[in-house]
């Protein structure tokens, strides 16, 4: 069967290109997506980091995967938001079935959906209504989140990240480049301070926390694509990441020095992953009463 769930989970698969994905409704959070390359010279491997010592019961957000953060972007920095902890509600709501999309040869898929729930409601007033649609193609991975404003008369405003874990096993992740993000004005998390990348490729060989401001902007050629690339000098693999409407990306690696301090983070998980976060992480984005944003992120396994 194409689409399985459960009480826990959803697993979609695509069994002619021997792909599949797993998406746990606690957070509407993607844990596995395993895929060939789309240049037909891999096996169907794992595409996504999950640390081994994640909590995968509700407990806390998921370590790896594709957490979905929203209505804000890190630490609360609105006084309306104090209740809430790092990247809001939606990583660590349980989600529900919103039905099945698509099901037949080219791919599958299916929506979650998150509605305010008393527990929501006692952290944050506004309406809202989330819709999370994520399709499994041979060589790709769709994951769509639309944000409904439901209210007659009251705008939303509001941040969205897909906080994507990629795997880069079995290589280091200190092989990593992300491009490309040259001239862009990024925030170094890490220094606390505003600079311009100079780099022809980003590396993650130093811990980096690094949100690029209009990275994904419609005015930059390729606004909103990334090559992901590691592996062996000459024989780089990796994934294409195509983001729509996310304005920022953020580059992550804690590296030792901060993932050591992480509890749910597996002994040397920073060496296998980078994370590339299609977002709206510096800026706010409102809807109006009525209507409606949608924020898209293609990942191709190349
Ligand atoms: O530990 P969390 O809440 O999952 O966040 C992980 C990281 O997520 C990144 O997106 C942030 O830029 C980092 O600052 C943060 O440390």
């Amino acid at each position: 069967m194409p689409i399985e769930r459960n009480a826990e989970k959803i697993t979609l698969s695509l069994p002619s290109a021997g792909a599949s994905a797993e998406i746990l409704f606690f957070g509407a959070t993607v844990i596995s997506w395993k895929s060939a390359g789309a240049s037909g010279n891999s096996d169907p491997t794992e595409r996504l980091f999950l640390s081994k010592k994640s909590a995968l019961d509700g407990s806390k957000p998921v370590r790896g995967g594709i957490p979905v953060v929203f209505p804000f972007f890190g630490a609360p920095t609105d006084p309306a938001h104090m209740k809430m902890s790092s990247h809001g509600f939606a990583r660590s709501s349980t989600w529900e079935w919103g039905g099945e999309v698509l099901d037949n040869e080219s791919g599958v898929s299916v929506r979650l959906k998150l509605n305010p729930t008393p527990e929501i409601s006692q952290v944050f007033s506004p309406e809202f209504s989330l819709t999370y649609v994520v399709t499994l193609a041979a060589h790709q991975l769709s994951t769509d989140l639309h944000v409904h404003n439901p209210s007659s008369d009251t705008a939303l405003t509001h941040q969205a990240l897909l906080h994507t874990y990629i795997s880069t096993a079995p290589h280091s992740s200190t092989t990593v480049s992300v491009t490309p993000l040259k001239g862009l004005t990024y925030f170094d998390k890490v220094a606390g301070t505003t600079k311009q990348e100079e780099r022809e490729k980003v590396d993650v060989k130093e811990f980096t926390d690094s949100v690029y401001r209009g990275a994904g902007s419609g005015e930059r050629p390729d606004g909103g694509q990334y090559k992901v690339r590691w592996g062996p000098e000459g024989a780089e693999t990796g994934l294409d990441v195509r983001a729509t409407n996310f304005g920022d990306v953020v580059v992550w690696n804690p590296r030792e020095e901060a993932g050591s301090k992480l509890g749910d983070m597996e002994v040397g998980g920073w060496d296998r992953f980078v994370c590339v976060e299609p977002g709206i992480a510096s800026y706010w984005n409102t809807i109006a009463p009525g209507e409606k944003w949608i924020g898209q992120q293609v990942l191709t396994a190349i």
